[in-house]
């Protein structure tokens, strides 16, 4: 599906308004079926060839690896890694001037990595902002994961200030999108592999 299709039009309205009035966003089927296959496959590949690293907590001379903190396996994406992760991007491309046009975030650049979440692996409360760096801006979570059922757990539990949390499913080809400075978050255990890009519209 191209993103200037009718639906992706839509479904960028609903992600503006949602945004503008929530501060975070939930959509389904941002993905085509194809493409969130074809990166499911691609994030499995990637990990089987070793190139998924355990993710770090902090930041520069401060990370480390906790695995009572978040127990997930990360690869950054890079333009050229492969043709599903290149359609992924130019996407999340559009998707940012999209967010700019609208919302006038200034949003100037995109980070984005896969995460594997073994079975049992969790990431605790927290908010996407280090403490001295302000620079992610909004927060975006997509899933690759088929027939993903309720009794599989790991729900994202978002804690929305003043209102009652909120579990989101990690169905594949969805969305969610956050102010990453205001909404704190957490991945709870799952009984399978989860799987999903991660990413980081930022201001430099
Ligand atoms: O995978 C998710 O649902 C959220 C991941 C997350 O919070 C993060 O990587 O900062
Ligand atoms: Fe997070």
């Amino acid at each position: 599906m191209s993103i200037s299709s009718p639906l992706m039009q839509q479904i960028n309205h609903s992600i503006i308004d949602d945004l503008a009035e929530h501060g975070w966003s939930h959509q389904r089927d941002f993905l085509s079926p194809e493409l969130t296959l074809a990166l499911a496959a691609q994030c499995r590949a990637n990990a089987a060839a070793g190139n998924l690293i355990a993710a770090g907590v902090g930041r520069g001379t401060e990370r480390t690896v906790q695995q009572g903190i978040r127990g997930d396996h990360i690869q950054w994406l890079e333009a050229g890694q492969s043709d599903p992760t290149d359609q992924f991007l130019q996407i999340i491309e559009q998707l940012r001037c999209r967010l700019n046009q609208e919302l006038y975030l200034g949003l100037e650049e995109v980070e984005c990595h896969f995460a594997l979440y073994p079975p049992g692996a969790f990431y605790q409360k927290h908010v996407d902002r280090f403490h001295d760096d302000d620079h992610r801006v909004v927060s975006m979570v997509i899933y690759l994961n088929q027939d993903w059922l309720p009794e599989h757990g790991g729900a994202l539990r978002l804690y929305p200030e003043g209102e009652p949390e909120r579990d989101i499913l990690p169905l594949g080809a969805s969305l969610v999108l956050f102010l990453s400075a205001a909404l704190p978050h957490e991945v709870l255990a799952a009984t399978r592999e989860r799987l999903s890009l991660t990413g980081w519209f930022r201001r430099r």
